[in-house]
């Protein structure tokens, strides 16, 4: 699908196309519908961007805890959206060894025991050794800190979710 065809889409189509670029947030969606036509893959992007950053702390917030934990409990009870399955299953969240997954639920827990939401990474540009590495490394941050860094890998986690609806003319580099 290409911008053009994008921009022709009813109301629906585009919510069922496209609710998901943000992990179960289809009001992100909904709203940015309004501001079609979008000249680009970057300019829906762009303002699905805007669209975050302008919401209050709280519906950042939101915007992480509706994020899955890796390797969670939804992988294991087969509940992860289709989007999160391939990816965490790309950054081998689906094939840890038991010791592999007792770490990484504790170190999930912990993050989310100081934060209060889940620790976000955009799981196809990483891979284990660096989940392990920056799963450790980002509970020492600050609160303020890991809730910017969680909402700049929502948006790498869209960006790759809209490349892979919509063609783009230029190639987009995370
Ligand atoms: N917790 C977390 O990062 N989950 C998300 N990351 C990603 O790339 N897909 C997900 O499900």
């Amino acid at each position: 699908m290409d911008i053009s065809a994008v921009n022709a889409l009813s109301y629906e189509d585009f919510v069922n196309i496209f609710g998901n670029v943000v992990e179960k947030c289809p009001l992100i969606t909904a709203a940015v519908w309004t501001s079609r036509p979008f000249i680009s893959l970057n300019a829906l992007e762009a303002t699905i961007n805007e669209f975050i950053d302008a919401l209050p702390e709280s519906g950042k917030e939101g915007i992480l805890r509706c994020h899955p934990d890796l390797a969670g409990r939804d992988l294991h009870s087969g509940t992860l959206t289709r989007e999160s399955r391939e990816e965490q299953a790309r950054a081998g969240m689906d094939a840890l060894s038991s010791a592999e997954a007792s770490r990484v639920a504790r170190l999930n827990e912990e993050y989310k025991r100081r934060f209060g939401f889940p620790f976000v990474i955009c799981a196809r540009t990483t891979d284990k050794t660096r989940i392990w590495r920056e799963l450790s490394e980002r509970c020492q941050n600050a609160r303020a800190a890991e809730m910017a860094r969680g909402i700049e890998e929502v948006k790498k986690i869209c960006r790759l979710r809209l490349q892979g609806l919509v063609l783009s003319d230029a190639p987009n580099k995370l």
